[in-house]
């Protein structure tokens, strides 16, 4: 071989490196794509039967689905139902408040849901991604929509939808107007992570006199909802969400305090509710990023919720696995 037929050899053999290389690494990126981000068509992604539970049965073993989702007034008035853990993990020491709760609520699944042949679920996280996504049609399409906390949905309709489900919620977090952010048939569902929660329901919708002290943060004094629509969470999926998804030890020292974030907590009660489950909205900046906004209805940052006991990074963890195994999509970027 001639020097000049050399190089040329040479240089056709980097031009097939070169090749080789961007085509591997677009389609990494693709599988990246595919694997945390999800774009969602207009046609309805078909629905298993059963598709969640044989997931939810891989993370959380094959028992939890004997597990009521919304506590029940038997369960506590007959026989106490005796909990290993205290709040937010279990019912222990809790029982005499929670009893008084569970007899002027409710704790069944609505029909419109029971009467489902499979249900799609999507979980809306309040996170910046949501803002200028556009997802509000394709969020209302789904027959249950989990919301959050006090996020709004007036004046975001067109990014994060209209139709509520299900508002996972806790005193601090509760909106002061629950009517113009909720339906009329929302199930308000109560996360209870002390005894205080549970009095402070009992208060509202029994119109006994507040307790102001033992929050975080004031919780509404006056708070307009028809007591047939909250729930009491079953603190069981706050047990397996710390740890089955984050590893986190149960009985911890009171100072502690590590728990799942709302998100993470609703995400494994759509495992066991649902058939589909999709998530939108789910994600942090990282933690160096001091400046961008975490909301898609507010601005504020990382910073606020320094004192808060969540490990965001080790939640990315769990999202990203169960993204990666299939139990769920998302229709924001991970
Ligand atoms: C100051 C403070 O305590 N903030 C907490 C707030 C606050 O209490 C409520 O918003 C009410 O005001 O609540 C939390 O969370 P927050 O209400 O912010 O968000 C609800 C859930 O959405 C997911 N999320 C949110 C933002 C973001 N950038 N990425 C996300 O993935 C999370 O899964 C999150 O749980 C909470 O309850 O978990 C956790 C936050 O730590
Ligand atoms: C002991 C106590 O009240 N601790 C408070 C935390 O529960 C609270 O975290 C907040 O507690 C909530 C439950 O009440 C939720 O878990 C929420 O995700 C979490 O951010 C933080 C908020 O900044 O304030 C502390 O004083």
């Amino acid at each position: 071989m001639t020097s000049k037929s050399r190089c040329k050899f040479l240089a056709m053999l980097a031009l097939v490196f070169v090749v080789v290389m961007v085509w591997y690494s677009i389609s990494r990126e693709d599988r990246y794509f595919e694997l945390f981000y999800f774009p969602i068509s207009e046609k309805k992604e078909p629905c298993f039967q059963g598709e969640a539970e044989r997931q939810a049965s891989k993370i959380f073993g094959n028992h939890s689905r004997e597990q009521p989702i919304f506590l029940q007034l038997k369960d506590y008035f007959w026989v106490k139902t005796p909990s290993t853990y205290e709040l937010p993990f279990g019912t222990k020491g809790s029982e005499d408040l929670l009893l008084r709760v569970l007899a002027i609520t409710s704790y069944s699944i609505p029909e419109s849901i029971q009467s489902l042949q499979c249900r799609r679920c999507v979980v809306v996280g309040n996170g910046h991604r949501l803002r200028n996504s556009s997802l509000g049609s394709i969020i209302n399409k789904y027959d249950v929509v989990i919301r959050l906390n006090n996020a709004p949905v007036a004046g975001y309709e067109g990014d994060v939808g209209s139709k509520t489900t299900i508002r996972l919620f806790y005193p601090e977090s509760a909106h002061f107007d629950p009517k113009i952010e909720n339906n009329p048939d929302t199930l308000l569902v109560l996360v209870a992570f002390k005894a205080m929660d549970f009095h402070w329901i009992e208060t509202i919708l029994s119109d006994k006199k507040r307790v102001r002290k033992g929050f975080w943060k004031q919780p509404p004094l006056i708070w307009d909802v028809n007591p047939k629509q909250i729930r009491i969470l079953n603190p069981f999926f706050m047990e397996i969400a710390a740890e089955k998804l984050l590893s986190l030890p149960i009985q911890q020292s009171r100072k502690i305090k590590q728990k799942p974030t709302t998100g993470l907590l609703a995400i494994t009660l759509a495992l066991h509710l649902c058939d589909l489950v999709h998530i939108a909205g789910f994600g942090y900046p990282e933690a160096y990023n001091k400046k961008q906004t975490i909301h898609y209805y507010e601005q504020i940052t990382l910073k606020s919720m320094a004192g808060s006991g969540h490990n965001v990074s080790q939640e990315a963890l769990a999202i990203k696995r169960m993204l990666e195994m299939g139990a769920v999509k998302n229709l924001t970027y991970f």
